[in-house]
């Protein structure tokens, strides 16, 4: 009678993205000496397993976090027109202001470690970009930075469109850099290194605060989840975490089944954080920066309304990067681990990097 045989070769199972509470970073007079290893290490360990993690207690206020979605919407609430008062750069050099639908090329080619992986890679971008429903799926998006980093001057719109606009969102920066500095602190920890040994060679100057807007797909573009809200692709900077509305559609690929990706979803008061090339590569591939992409939203929540739309989703990462003068030598490098990469400035690196995004 009826049971299914027992699988001979069961396959590895669905990894899960941990879950690492912060609190003991929050306030150090609050916390032991070992209450911070404990958070530590885990942190640490969900970054070499996997590479992405939600955190709770990570020191962003959740009231300033509403206030940036709000903020956020009311820009792409905008008219094209007066968005393009803000415009993104051409050329790849400077990454500031309002990309519209279609200007990025999101390609992970540089960080594609075999063939068949560049191959693949660059196949979904082409796939994304060349297909006639693509305006319909792009996403926008608005970057920006440090008020005192004049290689990478902010685009703004003129403050009458959005009154106290540019001042909120500067705000906003700087509270990310706040809590992104116990994540830097965390890390290092983790490691075996001095607390302050990732966090030093971060200004705060160099970070980017990312707007994204993906617009709602009618379901008629749709087909067999071909089509990417974002491509899969890796982060450049050190660690970048992330703030998701209720939407979902964000995936990473599962490192025991390469090449299937498993759902991120929406934790409310969480903040998704992982672990970027720059990382990896400073920790001589001790910690792992993993592929994400952006799909659909969840089946069940998928279309609304006589045409079938896709619910808009709106994120907000932030990515941590180091002063750009910094020589990037691999961490952790011993008899038995001799460093995998040659010594890069930040500045090189980045621009060996964005030389394949624009
Ligand atoms: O929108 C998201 O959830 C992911 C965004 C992302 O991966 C990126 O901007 O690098
Ligand atoms: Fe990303």
């Amino acid at each position: 009678m009826g049971s299914a045989p027992a699988s001979t070769s069961p396959s590895p199972a669905k990894a899960t993205i941990p879950m690492i509470d912060l609190s003991a970073f929050l306030s150090a007079e609050d916390s032991t000496a070992e209450q911070r290893l404990q958070a530590a290490q885990a942190l640490v360990s969900a970054c070499r397993e996997i590479g992405f993690v939600y955190i709770a207690n990570h020191g962003v206020p959740q009231a300033e976090v509403e206030r940036a979605f709000a903020l956020s919407k009311a820009f792409y609430d905008l008219p094209a027109e007066q968005k393009m008062k803000a415009p993104h750069p051409p050329g790849w050099s400077v990454h500031r202001g309002y990309s519209w639908p279609g200007l990025e090329k999101v390609s992970s080619a540089l960080s594609g470690v075999d063939d068949e992986g560049l191959v693949a890679s660059l196949r979904e971008v082409q796939d994304y970009k060349v297909d006639g429903t693509a305006d319909e799926i792009q996403k926008e998006s608005y970057e920006i930075g440090s008020e005192s980093n004049p290689g990478q001057p902010n685009v703004w719109l003129p403050d009458e469109i959005l009154p106290g606009w540019r001042e909120s969102m500067t705000a906003f920066y700087w509270t990310c850099f706040h809590a992104g500095k116990r994540i830097l602190r965390a890390l290092a920890l983790g490691i075996g290194l001095d607390e302050d040994a990732l966090l030093k060679f971060h200004s705060g100057h160099y970070n980017q605060l990312r707007l994204l807007h993906y617009p709602p797909i009618p379901a008629g573009a749709i087909e067999d989840g071909k089509f990417a809200r974002m491509p899969a692709h890796t982060d450049w900077s050190t660690v970048t975490f992330l703030f998701q509305d209720d939407c979902g559609g964000l995936q990473v690929e599962d490192p025991k089944r390469m090449g299937q990706f498993i759902d991120v979803e929406p934790i409310p008061g969480t903040v998704v954080m992982n672990v970027g090339d720059l990382l990896m590569r400073w920790s001589n591939d001790y910690l792992r920066s993993t592929m994400h992409r952006v799909r659909l939203p969840p089946l069940q929540d998928r279309f609304s309304g006589d045409e079938k739309m896709t619910r808009a989703r709106y994120s907000i990462p932030y990515f941590l990067t180091t002063d750009p003068d910094l020589l990037i030598e691999c961490l952790r490098v011993d008899e038995h681990h001799p460093p995998k990469y040659e010594p890069i400035t930040q500045r090189d690196y980045a621009a060996m990097r964005a030389r394949v995004q624009y």
